[in-house]
């Protein structure tokens, strides 16, 4: 029946003010007032309907996309859109296109990386989609290695030109979005070579195709590299191949922020870190780790309203089954995930004002802060987008059968989501950019260097390697101090272990290859830290509304024990808590799971998603799931018609022969 909400009690049962949270998710009552137009804007608008989507041939999908993308720019310029309002509409058509990384890598590696001059000539083109650009670093032979890239720009003194090659198969570009089939420019990553030298990994704009008629220019081949995992999913963006039969480019096309090269052809480095080639990846990991709680909060409203709507075993005389969100083994698996979609938000938010913070120094010229923000971007974008990814997938098997229907909203949300483990650095080789880091730190414990910010704990290494947890009962476990504490222990002696074992080698590269696997553990503590530290900073704010600092408290309690439940390994590996407190720990969760469950789907709820983005059947806010389930079986193509396809060239051949022989 239209209209009922079969969710009504369960609303009912919130003991917090819903409306406070939405703001409290948002981030702010300006991001939530924004949010909530656009999404209903896009939502009411027939030009975004995602129907049918996961049934589209590639070609047609593809199209279908571009049509998007379009009707998105000529509302956006309709409307008058700001550049906040643009990049949320962006959002909530939610469809991969070559516009992500037009606005979200071509543009910022501009301006990133590019003179005032060159952003100036550029950077107009590019706001106005006069020209379309992508961002081509990685290669058919390399990824994570940057500095094993083999495209080169070589720079001829006679033209003033840099010549752009593939000398090798291996060298091809491969993976960059955008770049198959529509971009007419690239932020191409290639070895300088002047002067007979090879200065390594620079960026360069090289454009690929005509403006006039979109054909390749001569010397450059370029396609898509073929279908991706998934129905729909990330096939509505055209991943290329590209390659450079020595193209020339004019001199000033080579991104100059970080070294130059002269009319002469001599190359000078300016006075900033070489590292800066590599801000936009630190850019766009940190906006990775805000995405995350958006995908994974969005599978969890999924998984959450169908727990309350599917009912199985339990009816006595008659009466109705047990939801199965009353399961506790259900609850243990759900609830950490809701739990770290909100531990997510809020890192994402301190994660966005550190990235602020450093690129106004960068600006005055203070780089102190770079290598924290690249191990913090690096690391959180590992820590969450495994989690998120993992989490999803929980999310499809917590709904059962119907989750593994293209309907539910779940397989899709998963194939569009997964690479993000691997695009913009590999999620273990990032891991392994943290362990560095720390190690450092541990090695410079004695220099009188003090440990700021994120490893500020370290500067209390003497400390944290002793001290012992005094939890004497489970209530114990909700006192901040005695979580930050126990995650500072098993973080800092984690380090400290496997500086011990390195400092055994003679070779400390080869230590660190040999144990790698370690140091990856320890780098996950360390993540882990912040992300529970950032939470109970979070609270320690004033949070207007009733009841909403208290779920949130429940929610941080359960990101953290859930976390001590599943490590207590480390934790009681490195002496920090006894089996004692472990258990203790696993009584208060179990306590923090009834807490929460009356307040599960308002807090849902408060992700404000429409039915649109959800885009899932057994998500829809009404909950109303069988009938819709069983109207979306009949859409489907099969059912065009009752006899289908092929039946009468394979079947009925088939049966009539099994006919023949039983009469026989
Ligand atoms: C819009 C959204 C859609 C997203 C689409 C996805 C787009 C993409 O995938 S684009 C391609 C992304 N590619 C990657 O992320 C590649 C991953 N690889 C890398 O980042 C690097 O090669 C990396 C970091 C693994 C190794 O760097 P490399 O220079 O070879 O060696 P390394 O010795 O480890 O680092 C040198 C120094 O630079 C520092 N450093 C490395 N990366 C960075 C960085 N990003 N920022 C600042 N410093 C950095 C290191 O800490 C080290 O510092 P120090 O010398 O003080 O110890
Ligand atoms: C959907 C998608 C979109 C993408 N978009 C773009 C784009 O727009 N532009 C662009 O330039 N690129 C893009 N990429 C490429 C992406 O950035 C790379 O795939 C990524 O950086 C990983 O590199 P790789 O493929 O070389 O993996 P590899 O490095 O080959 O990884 C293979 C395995 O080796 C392991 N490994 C590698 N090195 C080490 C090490 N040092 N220690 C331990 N283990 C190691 C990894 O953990 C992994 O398990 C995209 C990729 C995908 C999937």
């Amino acid at each position: 029946m239209e209209g009922v909400d079969y969710l009504a009690d369960e609303r009912k049962k919130a003991e917090f003010d819903v409306n406070e949270m939405k703001i409290v998710w948002a981030g702010s009552r300006h991001n939530f007032e924004l949010s909530d137009r656009i999404s209903k804007l896009v939502a009411n608008d027939p030009g975004f309907s995602k129907e049918g989507r996961t049934m589209l041939p590639r070609k047609e999908l593809f199209k279908n996309t571009l049509r998007k993308a379009t009707y998105a720019w000529k509302r956006i310029i309709e409307l008058r859109l700001s550049e906040e309002e643009a990049a949320k509409l962006r959002h909530f058509v939610d469809e991969p296109a070559f516009t992500d990384l037009h606005w979200g890598m071509f543009i910022p590696a501009i301006k990133g990386q590019g003179t005032d001059e060159q952003q100036k000539k550029w950077l107009p083109l590019a706001y106005k989609m006069q020209i379309i650009g992508c961002y081509a670093q990685t290669e058919l032979g390399h990824g994570s290695n940057v500095q094993g890239l083999e495209t080169t720009a070589t720079f001829d003194p006679q033209t003033d030109e840099f010549v752009i090659h593939s000398p090798t198969l291996t060298s091809s570009k491969w993976w960059p979005g955008g770049l198959g089939k529509v971009s007419t420019h690239a932020v191409v990553y290639a070895r300088l070579i002047t002067n007979g030298k090879d200065y390594g990994i620079n960026g360069f704009i090289v454009q690929l195709r005509s403006l006039e008629d979109h054909k390749p220019l001569p010397g450059v081949t370029v396609g898509d590299i073929g279908l991706k995992f998934g129905n729909g999913a990330y096939n509505t963006m055209d991943n290329g191949v590209l390659r450079f039969d020595h193209v020339r480019i004019p001199r000033d096309q080579m991104l100059m922020r970080v070294s130059q090269v002269t009319r002469e052809g001599k190359y000078v480095q300016s006075d900033v870190p070489r590292q800066l080639l590599y801000g936009t990846m630190v850019y766009v990991r940190q906006t990775i780790v805000s995405d995350a709680s958006n995908a994974l909060s969005r599978a969890v409203c999924i998984a959450t309203r169908y727990s309350a709507v599917r009912r199985q075993f339990g009816s006595q005389n008659g009466g109705q089954e047990i939801q199965v969100i009353d399961y506790k083994t259900q609850q243990n698996r759900l609830f950490p995930l809701l739990a770290s979609a909100y531990a997510f938000r809020f890192v994402g938010e301190w994660l966005k004002w550190l990235y602020t913070d450093v690129t106004q120094r960068l600006q005055a010229n203070d780089f102190s802060t770079l290598p924290e923000a690249h191990a913090c971007t690096a690391g959180l974008k590992s820590l969450t987008t495994t989690a998120t990814a993992d989490g999803i997938e929980e999310c499809r098997k917590l709904c059962g059968g119907h989750g593994y229907l293209c309907s539910s909203g779940l397989p899709e949300l998963f194939a569009v989501y997964v690479p993000a483990c691997t695009y913009e650095g590999d999620n273990t080789v990032l891991l392994l950019q943290v362990a560095r880091f720390l190690m450092k730190t541990v090695s410079q414990l004695g220099s009188g260097k003090k440990p700021v910010g994120t490893i500020a704990y370290m500067g209390r290494i003497e400390h944290l390697m002793q001290c012992r947890s005094d939890v004497k009962q489970a209530k114990d476990w909700l006192k901040p101090s005695a979580v930050v504490e126990a995650f500072e222990a098993r973080a800092a002696r984690m380090s400290v272990a496997c500086a011990q074992n390195l400092s055994k080698f003679d070779n400390p590269e080869e230590g660190f290859a040999e144990l790698a696997a370690d140091l990856a553990e320890a780098a996950v503590a360390h993540c882990q830290l912040i992300v529970v530290s950032k939470f109970i900073e979070k609270l320690q704010q004033d949070i207007p509304g009733e009841g909403v600092k208290q779920q949130l408290e429940v929610l941080c309690g359960i990101y953290y024990l859930f976390l001590l439940h599943k490590h207590q390994g480390d934790f009681l590996g490195t002496g920090y808590i006894t089996s004692k407190q472990a258990s203790l720990a696993n009584d208060q969760l179990r306590a923090l799971y009834s807490q929460l469950r009356p307040n599960a789907i308002s807090l849902v709820d408060a992700f404000n998603y429409t039915d649109h983005f959800l885009d899932s059947i057994l998500g829809r806010y009404d909950g109303n799931v069988y009938p819709k389930l069983y109207e979306a079986a009949w859409k489907d193509p099969l059912n065009q018609s009752d006899i289908a396809d092929g039946f009468h060239e394979y079947i009925r051949p088939l049966l009539k022969q099994q006919l023949r022989t039983a009469r026989l």
